[in-house]
């Protein structure tokens, strides 16, 4: 145990008014990204200003012309590299803000007079509403009981991380599974997360409290958050120490040399992890997903968005909320964890909003998932 270990120092962290309002009304610890960083968990790409050969199949939607100068369109490998793996996204692009990427409405969409639960049933003139199409094989997936499973099966039966995550409790310690997962998919030759791995947030933009320096916490207004937040460094810390200890084989130290690395993995699980119910043959079960290109969304409370786990070919999809307008440029958003507290959202994703909306429209709203991440939910509106 070394409880003194000093945590990773961000770079340019100001923190000295401990909260910062937030471009949406809310308020997050850190100060927004900085365009183009180099940090030591890569930076992320953006928009290069050297025209890039077109790629062969398939375009990256045409940039407009900016809204909003705050708003840099992301590196056209963004889609490629998802592209080619058959993700797809209708009307949208992603950009990077204040709020890091997200993504926003490349035209404007009519509302639906009814909704659908199932794009299996759309017809083909209303596949539009779908703004997202993500096929399970680009997710890292675990479940979240035992007997345990994840997908892709990239793990050979033998490697040393099966031991460690058989460790873990699978329904307290998903954190720390999935960014075993994630570590692992970042070592392993020609894996998507590998070339997906540029594009998320380093240990300076990520605004997860995990990564909150001690210096940092003291300024947190809620000393109960902040002593949450020491206790899960630890857990973290240790569980680091325990596994990667200087008798582990090379495949596994090579995963996370040092703790900063492996805390920046819970960090990323923490505040990007999506629960779903998915149907794999006929084993239905809870999992707990990072899932490329969904996770890119912002959260609102008045979110015009939804996930929807489609089951037939094992494809997440993104819908717009039936009976909404999108003007182009609108931020598409969901709302990560509805009725939850404030300071989860603080912890989990170092935001926090000045009101908790319950959603005014006459919706259904069916969770699938309610506990610790971004929540898959179908929805079905009242005529
Ligand atoms: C699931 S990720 C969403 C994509 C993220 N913006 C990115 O750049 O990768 C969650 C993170 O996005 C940011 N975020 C999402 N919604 C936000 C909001 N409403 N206000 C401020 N920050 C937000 C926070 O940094 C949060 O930890």
């Amino acid at each position: 145990m070394a409880s003194s270990f000093p945590l990773y120092q961000p770079t340019h962290t100001i923190f000295s008014n401990t909260q910062f309002k937030g471009s949406r009304g809310g308020f997050f610890w850190r100060t927004s990204y900085s365009f183009g960083s180099l940090t030591e968990n890569k930076a992320r790409p953006i928009k290069s200003s050297v025209a890039t050969s077109p790629f062969p199949l398939f375009q990256p939607p045409h940039v407009e012309e900016e809204s909003s100068s705050e708003l840099e369109p992301v590196d056209p490998d963004f889609y490629k590299i998802g592209y080619v793996r058959s993700m797809r996204a209708y009307g949208v692009q992603f950009k990077e803000g204040p709020d890091g990427f997200g993504v926003y409405a490349s035209k404007d969409v009519e509302p639906l007079r009814r909704a659908r639960l199932s794009t299996n049933d759309f017809p083909n003139d209303e596949v539009g509403q779908v703004i997202m199409e993500i096929p399970l094989e680009l997710m890292l997936t675990i479940s979240k009981k035992l007997p345990w499973m994840f997908f892709p099966d990239i793990i050979p039966l033998d490697h040393p991380i099966f031991d460690i995550i058989n460790s873990t409790n699978p329904e307290t310690d998903w954190d720390l599974r999935l960014a075993c997962l994630l570590l692992f998919a970042f070592d392993c030759e020609g894996n998507f997360w590998q070339l997906y791995g540029d594009f998320l947030p380093s240990a300076d933009e990520c605004t997860n409290l995990l990564l909150a320096s001690e210096e940092e916490l003291l300024e947190l207004q809620d000393p109960n958050l902040a002593s949450t937040i020491r206790k899960q460094q630890q857990r973290a810390l240790e569980f680091w120490q325990n596994n990667w200890h200087s008798d582990v084989p090379l495949k596994i130290k090579r995963l996370a040399r040092d703790p900063q690395r492996f805390i920046w993995a819970v960090s990323i699980a923490q505040s990007r992890c999506i629960n779903m119910q998915t149907r794999i043959g006929a084993l239905t079960q809870e999992a707990n997903m990072l899932i490329p290109y969904a996770d890119m969304l912002n959260h609102s409370f008045e979110p015009n968005c939804f996930f929807h786990w489609r089951f037939k070919d094992r494809m997440l999809e993104v819908l717009i909320n039936a009976g909404q307008r999108i003007r182009k440029g609108d931020e598409m958003t969901v709302n990560y964890m509805s009725s939850q507290k404030n300071d989860m959202y603080m912890q989990r994703y170092g935001f926090s909003s000045p009101v908790i909306h319950t959603n005014a429209r006459k919706i259904d709203t069916l969770e699938v998932s309610l506990i610790g991440g971004l929540t898959a939910t179908t929805k079905s509106v009242h005529k």
